[in-house]
C-alpha cells in the first residue's frame, strides 16, 4: 500500500484542487496536490516539500482529517489529507494540468481520483 498525503489547500475562503496531467497515473483526474511520503519523513514535511514542489507555495498545516484507504485496480492508497493555510508563494504549475480555485459546494462537480470522493464529502463541513 503507498501512503500518499494532500493537502486541502484554503485561499480566501476557496480551496485550491489540482488536475493530474495526461502524463501521470490517473491521468486527467482531480485531486488535492500533496504525493508520497518518503521514508524518513513525517507526514507534515511532505505535505511542505510536495507543496513546493508542485505549485511553488508555502503553507501553515492546520489539521490532519481522517485518511481514506482505497483499492485501484492496480494498487491501494492509503490517503491522508491535511486541512492548511495558504501563507505565500505564487503559483507555478509544475506537474498538474490545471488547477481551480472553488467553494468547498463547488466542489463535487469535478472528475475526483476516486480515492478523494470520501474526503470531499469530509470537508463539506470545514
Ligand atoms: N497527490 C495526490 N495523489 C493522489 C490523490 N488521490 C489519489 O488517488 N492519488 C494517487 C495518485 C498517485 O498514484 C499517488 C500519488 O503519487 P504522486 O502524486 O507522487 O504521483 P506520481 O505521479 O509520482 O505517481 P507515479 O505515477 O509516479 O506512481 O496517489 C490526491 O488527492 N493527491
Amino acid at each position: 500500500m503507498i501512503e500518499v498525503v494532500c493537502a486541502i489547500i484554503k485561499i480566501n475562503g476557496k480551496i485550491l484542487v489540482t488536475q493530474r496531467s495526461e502524463k501521470m497515473s490517473l491521468p486527467l483526474k482531480w485531486e488535492f496536490p500533496g504525493g508520497k511520503i518518503e521514508s524518513e519523513e513525517t507526514e507534515v514535511d511532505c505535505i511542505r516539500r510536495e507543496l513546493k514542489e508542485e505549485l511553488n507555495i508555502d503553507v501553515d498545516v492546520q489539521e490532519r482529517l481522517d485518511p481514506v484507504v482505497y483499492s485501484y485496480p492496480d494498487f491501494k492508497i492509503k490517503l491522508i489529507p491535511y486541512v492548511v493555510k495558504y501563507i505565500s508563494g505564487n503559483i507555478i504549475l509544475n506537474e498538474h494540468a490545471q488547477y481551480k480555485l472553488l467553494n468547498i459546494s463547488e466542489l463535487l462537480i469535478l472528475d475526483w481520483a476516486e480515492a478523494d470522493i470520501p474526503i470531499v464529502n469530509q470537508i463539506k463541513t470545514i
